[in-house]
C-alpha cells in the first residue's frame, strides 16, 4: 500500500493511474478501522481498479471539542487493517495539509442539516461538506462509497454532490453488526461493559419496528417504539423517527415509497446512532 500524506503527492500518483484507463474507488474514513469500514473497502474493490482510503479525523464537523480531543487514532492498526484487506492507497494529512486558518465554508443543504443529527450536531454538516468536497478534489475517485449506518450523511453528501454538479458516482453500502446486533462504530469503544449492553437497546428498537410494521400503523409504531426506549435502562434518547429513505422527511403513513426508521440516543457519556431501511 502507497502512503500519503500531500494533497498534490496523492493527486498527481492517482491522476496517472486514471489517465491510464484504471477506475479509483474512494473510501473516505476517520480512521479507528473496524469491520464496518472494511466491508467499504472490499465493495470498493469490486467497482474499481484502485482503492483508496482515507484517514482524517476533521475538526470541523466536531461539534463537541472534547469528543474531538478523544477521538480514537490508532493508526499502526489501521495501516495493519488496510495492508490485510489490500487497500491501493492511503491518504493521511495532517490538519494543516488540509486547512488553512482563515478559509470560509458555507453550502446551503435545504434542510438537511436542521434536522436529527443536523440538530443535535450544529454546524456537524457543514463541516463534513467542506472536508468531503477537498478530498474529492484531491483524489478524484469515479466511486465514492459510504456507510447506510450515517445515513443521513450520505443524504447531505449526495445533495452536495448533485448541487456543485461533482461527477463521483456515490455508493450507499449495508450497516455490519456486531453479533448482538449492535451496529459497529469506532466510538463503541467507549462504552463501559454495561453500557455496552444497554446500547442493544437501538438494535431491538429497530427489529420491534420491522416486526410492528407488519400489522401497526406509523403512529402506533412511533408511540409503542418512543415508549420501549424511553424506558430502556441506561439510554438517553434523542431522536426516533420514521422518514421517506428519499425525501428525508416525517412520514405518517406506510405509502410512501421507501421508508427508515432512525435513532440516535446517548448511552452513558457515548452517543450512538443506528437505522433500517423498512421499504
Ligand atoms: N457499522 C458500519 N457498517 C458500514 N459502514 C460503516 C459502519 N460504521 C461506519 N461506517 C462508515 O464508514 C465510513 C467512515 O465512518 P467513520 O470513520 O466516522 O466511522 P464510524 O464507526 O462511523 O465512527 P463514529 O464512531 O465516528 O461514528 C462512513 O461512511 C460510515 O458510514
Ligand atoms: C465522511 C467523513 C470521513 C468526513 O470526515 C466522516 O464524516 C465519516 O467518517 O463518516
Ligand atoms: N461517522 C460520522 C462522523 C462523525 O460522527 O463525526
Amino acid at each position: 500500500m502507497k502512503i500519503f500524506n500531500s494533497r498534490q503527492a496523492v493527486h498527481n500518483y492517482l491522476n496517472e493511474l486514471r489517465a491510464s484507463g484504471n477506475s479509483i474507488g474512494f473510501v473516505p474514513t476517520m480512521g479507528a478501522l473496524h469491520a464496518g469500514h472494511l466491508s467499504l473497502i472490499k465493495l470498493a474493490r469490486q467497482k474499481s481498479d484502485v482503492i483508496v482510503c482515507s484517514i482524517f479525523v476533521n475538526p470541523t464537523q466536531f461539534n463537541d471539542k472534547k469528543d474531538l480531543e478523544n477521538y480514537p487514532r490508532p493508526v499502526e492498526d489501521d495501516i495493519r487493517k488496510l495492508e490485510e484487506v489490500k487497500c491501493d492507497v492511503l491518504f493521511i494529512p495532517g490538519v494543516a495539509e488540509m486547512y488553512n486558518s482563515t478559509e470560509k465554508w458555507n453550502i446551503e443543504l435545504g434542510n438537511l442539516d436542521k434536522i436529527l443529527e443536523g440538530k443535535i450536531r450544529p454546524g456537524h454538516y457543514q463541516g463534513v461538506t467542506q472536508i468531503v468536497k477537498k478530498l474529492f478534489d484531491t483524489i478524484n475517485p469515479h466511486y465514492a462509497f459510504f456507510g447506510q449506518k450515517d445515513y443521513q450523511q450520505f443524504m447531505v453528501i449526495s445533495y452536495m454532490v448533485k448541487k456543485l454538479r461533482v461527477k463521483i458516482k456515490l455508493v450507499l453500502c449495508p450497516i455490519i453488526r456486531e453479533s448482538d446486533g449492535l451496529a459497529m462504530s469506532s466510538r463503541n469503544i467507549y462504552l463501559s461493559p454495561p453500557d455496552r449492553k444497554n446500547a442493544l437497546a437501538l438494535y431491538k428498537a429497530l427489529s420491534k419496528v420491522v416486526e410492528l410494521y407488519k400489522t401497526k400503523t406509523i403512529a402506533q409504531i412511533i408511540k409503542e417504539v418512543n415508549s420501549f426506549l424511553k424506558s430502556a435502562p441506561g439510554i438517553e434518547l434523542e431522536y426516533f423517527e420514521i422518514f421517506n429513505a428519499k425525501s428525508f422527511e416525517a412520514v405518517t403513513s406506510k405509502r410512501s415509497a421507501s421508508l427508515i426508521a432512525l435513532v440516535a440516543a446517548k448511552v452513558g457519556s457515548i452517543r450512538i446512532i443506528d437505522n433500517m431501511i423498512l421499504k
